[in-house]
């Protein structure tokens, strides 16, 4: 490719490639290799096509049936690759689309002329009854600036409810969906930008497509082709999107700058996960080079596998080698041992701790006024989140957000239990992990300079104040020192519940978010957070979360909701739901999901004799790399997971904990879900 062409792709020529056959495949990719050496060459025939509006859309041949459609750009020799399709379908698309550039943000358009015409049609002689248009009081530039192209100004003049505007959302740049729906829950123009950092401040020159290829905006649907082997590996490796095409926001987040630590927070499926793959990509690149390390860390070990899959699929194995993916309590581990640390770190408290507590409970007081869980909980909330270990040191600690007030007397008879515990632990040579995570801290302190020099952390809403001050301890303090990623709805350890400020992490100014749902239907999204109803959720930082800026992309049937089914109705709805999933496509994913080991294994069990391969989801194992279409799991397991259909059942009361949990695991589900309570 000789420096001064620019080849770009669509998504939709991407995607569309494995919906070829086989064969015209093989020569797609074959043309497009000889297309990108020299789009130029005598050998390629640009066809006009008469009937079309974009007079710069040509079709190329790929066989005697099948036909390319390129836009050629006015002038600088920029190709975009738009659509490949049979002949006859390839015209016709030919003749409804239009390329543009947006003026007010730079970014590549391409629109659906007949769809917008035949949008205005059906919109007109409104009957007075009508609601107004929603977005009236915007100007076209405010609606240009949201992402929305100009020739669709029309159809989005249009709009009168929200069912509307999701009707017209397969047709629009995400951006500019997202930019709709945010200004109908309330958000202003120029806040939205603001927080997108979308620049509309410029001249736009409306024919230098090179240049605007190269923004965000664009790069969410078009791929700018780098060098000679780029569009090969592009299109032989798995073709999913998040690989290639991201949001202009998640695209923004993982390659700025940030002057500290910075937090991104997002509803189930915004992308968080994806964006800090790319981000860790992104800085490991600036490592390459150097002895330098970036550490990408989880809380849920299952999850950490899978990251290292999806990293491997987008990074070079320089970038790689500058990466270590760890779940944190591995990495503690690790820590510890080669410090000759001399305790056990008691991961499995049921196991190791829970009988030392009990034992220490037994000369617990009732008549101090607390339950014996108010007294445990009292312990991980406060003396180990805090770190406390001196009676005065838990005097004089600030016991926010426990409810009651507990005397001085009060406060000294607890000290004697939480003592007494910790002193259990230790002849027996344990600590709990909050406490190793303090210690790990203190010897690092000793250390010259922390060990890594980035940290990208998922899941950030199940790590406590210990873990997060281990964290900060682990990277060196500077520009893009740590990016975390997390959602308070989905904490399923309430104990968790951290303040990042307390924990020495200020991310002032750099507190980011991510509202476009790529995962679940709206259906389902709804239904879960129709759970989380009365549940207050927290930003990671001491404030509040709302949940109603969240949206998704894709829409399907309303998840089923059954209250009080007995087992065997529960036994004979799951193996139901299974058949229907599988009803359309054999290859669909199940996810089966219980609030317990005991009922997870009863489901499994079930589902295996009616004749189906189920794998049971552990501690530590990679679901990617599992020989099986449906997965039995604990809710527990589920975090960060994903799968086409998903039937949960629970047999306890849905008490806030579970409510969460249950959230986590519904948001699992791509299309289809079911709850039995
Ligand atoms: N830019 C994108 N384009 C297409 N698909 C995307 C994009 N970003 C994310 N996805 C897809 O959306 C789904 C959810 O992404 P991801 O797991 O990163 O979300 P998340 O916010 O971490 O979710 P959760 O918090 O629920 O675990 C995945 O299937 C992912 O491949």
């Amino acid at each position: 490719m000789t420096e001064d062409i620019k080849i770009i792709v669509s998504n939709d020529v991407i995607k569309g490639m494995t919906r070829l056959p086989n064969s015209v495949q093989t020569k797609a990719l074959e043309f497009m290799l000889k297309f990108q050496t020299d789009p130029r060459s005598p050998g390629i025939n640009y066809e006009r096509i008469n009937a079309a509006r974009d007079k710069n859309l040509r079709s190329v041949r790929i066989d005697q049936a099948y036909r390319g459609i390129i836009f050629q750009a006015p002038r600088d020799n920029v190709f975009i690759w738009l659509h490949v399709d049979k002949h006859d379908d390839a015209y016709a698309w030919a003749e409804k689309h239009k390329m543009s550039i947006n003026p007010v943000n730079g970014a590549l358009t391409l629109t659906n002329l007949t769809f917008v015409e035949e949008t205005v049609k059906r919109s007109v002689a409104p009957a007075p009854t009508q609601p107004n248009p929603l977005f009236e009081d915007l100007s076209d530039r405010d609606l240009m600036a949201l992402g929305v192209p100009e020739e669709m100004l029309p159809a989005v003049r249009t709009l009168r409810s929200e069912g509307d505007l999701d009707a017209l959302q397969p047709e629009l740049p995400v951006e500019a969906y997202e930019g709709l729906f945010l200004v109908l829950a309330g958000d202003t123009v120029s806040s939205i930008l603001a927080s997108r950092e979308t620049r509309v401040d410029r001249d736009i020159d409306t024919e230098d497509y090179a240049a605007a290829a190269e923004r965000d905006e664009s790069r969410s649907r078009f791929y700018v082709v780098e060098g000679e082997n780029d569009l090969q590996e592009i299109l032989s490796a798995p073709l999913e999107q998040w690989r290639v095409f991201l949001h202009p926001t998640q695209r923004r987040l993982a390659t700025r700058n940030f002057n500290g630590p910075s937090r991104i927070l997002g509803g189930a499926g915004t992308g968080k996960t994806v964006l800090a793959m790319h981000r860790a990509k992104h800085l490991a690149g600036t490592l390459v080079g150097t002895e330098k390390k970036l550490l990408f860390t989880t809380f849920t070990t299952n999850l950490a596998l899978d990251i290292e899959d999806g990293l491997k699929s987008i990074c070079t194995d320089e970038q790689l080698r500058h990466i270590e993916i760890i779940n944190l309590d591995a990495l503690v581990y690790r820590l510890l041992k080669a410090k000759r640390y001399e305790h056990e770190i008691a991961f499995d408290f049921e196991a190791k701790c829970q009988p030392l507590w009990e034992a220490v409970m037994v000369d617990f007081d009732p008549s101090l006024g607390v339950s014996s869980n108010y007294v445990r909980e009292e312990f991980e909330q406060v003396v180990l989140a805090q770190g406390l270990t001196t009676r005065d040191a838990y005097r004089e600690a600030p016991r926010k957000g426990r409810g009651s007030i507990l005397s001085r007397q009060k406060r000294d008879a607890l000290w004697e239990i939480f003592e007494n515990y910790r002193l259990q632990l230790s002849t027996k040579g344990l600590k709990e992990p909050d406490d190793a995570y303090r210690d790990a801290c203190t010897l690092l302190s000793d250390e010259e300079s922390a060990p890594y020099a980035h940290a990208v952390i998922d899941e950030t809403q199940d790590f406590g104040p210990q873990a997060l001050r281990l964290i900060r301890a682990l990277v060196q303090p500077g520009a893009n020192d740590l990016l975390f990623v997390g959602d308070g709805h989905q904490r399923i350890y309430a104990k968790n519940r951290a303040t990042m400020s307390s924990c020495g992490i200020d991310i002032r100014g750099r507190a980011r978010k991510l509202y476009l749902n790529y995962r679940t239907t709206e259906e389902i999204r709804l239904e879960a957070i129709s759970l989380l109803e009365g549940v207050e959720v927290d930003d990671l930082d001491g404030g509040c979360d709302e949940i109603v800026r969240y949206k998704s992309l894709l829409h399907g049937p309303k998840p089923d909701r059954i209250q009080g089914a007995s087992m065997e109705s529960i036994h004979e709805g799951v193996e139901e739901f299974i058949r229907e999933a599988l009803k359309d496509n054999q290859d669909t994913k199940i996810g089966v999901m219980a609030n317990t080991t005991r009922l997870r294994d009863q489901l499994a069990t079930h589902i295996r004799e009616a004749g189906y391969k189920v794998a049971t989801v552990n501690h530590r194992e990679r679901l990617s790399r599992k020989d099986a279409q449906i997965f039995a799991m604990t809710l527990h397991r589920a975090k960060g997971l994903e799968f086409d259909a998903v039937v949960i059942a629970v047999n306890k009361e849905m008490n806030q904990d579970m409510r969460k949990l249950v959230y986590v695991g519904m948001t699992r589900a791509k299309r289809m879900a079911r709850l039995y309570l």
